[in-house]
């Protein structure tokens, strides 16, 4: 089978694979409890009510977007059969700022729906003004609305002192009918993966916006397998090995179970086979392609860090590297001397334990090391012990690019002696 560019390859619809492609209902597969509760909350849409506001939340890539979008796409195709107008307008709050530019957004997001001018200039006006103009379109176009808010928590606004924007939009949007200034009904949809931002909305935001909660939790094995099962025919008939499903679904499930990067996963194995010119998808082109994955997402992170979190890392990584002993996980203190070794060594500034510790926890939230509290028994009190879930030596390298840890590098059987004797004194004490 050829590809657009008369290549041999493994696909026959590679875009089955992209994860921005909008699929068929068919091919949901593991979320029936969600879609059901959606449907049932937009159902008074049809019969000219107003449905209730919806907060849906869970992980990345579990299926939020995908759902209220399968849902309000059946809506509009209903309400049409019956002359009426069911709009839906969608930001993702990811790139915007502030309140003024997320209004902004709606205002273009609904214009172009409806093929008219935006009619507000971008910036030189005020937020009301183009709350004015959101207003005038989506009366003259819809009869009922409904405001789809994906990633709503990034939404903060400028200062952090003041009323959150999000709080300040949603209180705007929910009570849009209450107020007149929308003529038909009003629905509000914030997608999230952190609830947590509900507890900074302001009392009348909470009150207004009063959401049904829908939670999507993580997808595990099973239902990963379905979900690329449902989509193997991305790929030409028998060039899947039949391990390749299963390996890329346990690899997602294991490190996050989302379903996004699955399908990233999925398609990667695929375009390496394709690369190198081999006729099917197998195991290897999986592994390999998760550990593209792995090496590129922790290169990226490594380079955004700051010096001192920089060196408190690579600090900790030395010490799994080079443990003797049978596991290669860190308790705090050991990491904590050889961070003291390494910044007296290149003459580097010195944090204290606890800043060491913080930075070290931070980077767990990024699922390249794992943390969790150990006692050390009676009277010994409490230390955080540190677990990298990939290579700490790989890690290692990329830090020495900075070119003041580089001299450390050169001196590793020192290094080495180092993490060792703070490793033995600390498990002897
Ligand atoms: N249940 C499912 N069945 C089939 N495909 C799915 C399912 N859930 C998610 N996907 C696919 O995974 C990708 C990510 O899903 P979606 O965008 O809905 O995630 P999300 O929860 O909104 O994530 P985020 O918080 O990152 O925006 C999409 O390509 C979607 O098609």
């Amino acid at each position: 089978m050829l590809d657009d560019e008369g290549e041999a390859s493994v696909f026959v619809n590679r875009d089955l694979v992209e994860p921005d492609t909008i699929i068929d209902e068919e091919r949901i597969v593991g979320r029936d409890k969600q879609l059901e509760s959606v449907v049932s909350f937009l159902k008074p849409t049809l019969q000219g009510n107003r449905p209730p506001n919806m907060l849906l939340y869970g992980p990345a890539g579990t299926g939020k977007s995908l759902i209220i979008g399968a849902v309000t796409q059946q809506i509009i195709e209903l309400c049409q059969s019956k002359g009426e107008r069911f709009g839906v307008v969608d930001i993702n709050c990811q790139p915007i700022n502030t309140l003024d530019q997320a209004v902004y957004e709606l205002v273009q997001t609904v214009a172009k729906d409806v093929g008219a001018e935006i009619g507000v200039p971008e910036t030189g006006v005020s937020t009301k003004r183009k709350y004015r103009r959101l207003y005038e379109l989506i009366n003259e176009h819809y009869d009922s609305v409904i405001f789809i808010i994906d990633e709503i928590d990034l939404l903060v606004g400028r200062r952090a002192s003041d009323e959150p924007a999000y709080s300040k939009l949603l209180y705007q949007l929910s009570r849009a009918s209450n107020t007149n200034e929308i003529e038909g009904r009003v629905s509000v949809a914030a997608l999230t993966n952190d609830p947590k931002f509900m507890e900074d909305i302001d009392g009348r935001a909470e009150s207004s916006f009063n959401p049904r909660d829908v939670y999507f939790p993580d997808y595990d094995a099973t239902q990963l397998r379905e979900i690329l099962g449902n989509r193997r025919d991305a790929f030409r008939p028998n060039a899947l090995e039949d391990d390749v499903i299963p390996l890329v679904a346990a690899f997602a499930a294991q490190s996050h179970g989302d379903a996004r990067k699955a399908i990233d996963l999925f398609r990667g194995a695929g375009d390496l086979a394709d690369e190198r010119g081999d006729e099917g998808v197998c195991e290897d082109h999986v592994r390999e392609s998760q550990e593209e994955i792995d090496k590129d997402r922790s290169l990226k992170l490594v380079e955004g860090l700051t010096t001192q979190k920089k060196i408190s890392l690579y600090a900790t990584a030395s010490v799994a590297c080079y443990s003797n002993r049978s596991t290669s996980s860190v308790p705090s203190p050991v990491g904590f001397k050889v961070y003291q070794w390494v910044t007296d060594k290149i003459d580097a500034d010195q944090m204290t334990r606890e800043t060491y510790v913080k930075y070290v926890k931070e980077l767990s939230t990024y699922g390249l090391i794992s943390a969790s509290r150990k006692s050390r028994g009676r009277g010994g009190g409490m230390y955080m012990e540190f677990t990298f879930t990939g290579d700490p030596a790989a890690m290692m390298n990329r830090i020495v690019d900075d070119t003041r840890l580089e001299g450390i590098a050169e001196q590793e059987e020192l290094l080495r002696s180092v993490a060792n004797s703070q490793l033995r004194e600390f498990y002897n004490k």
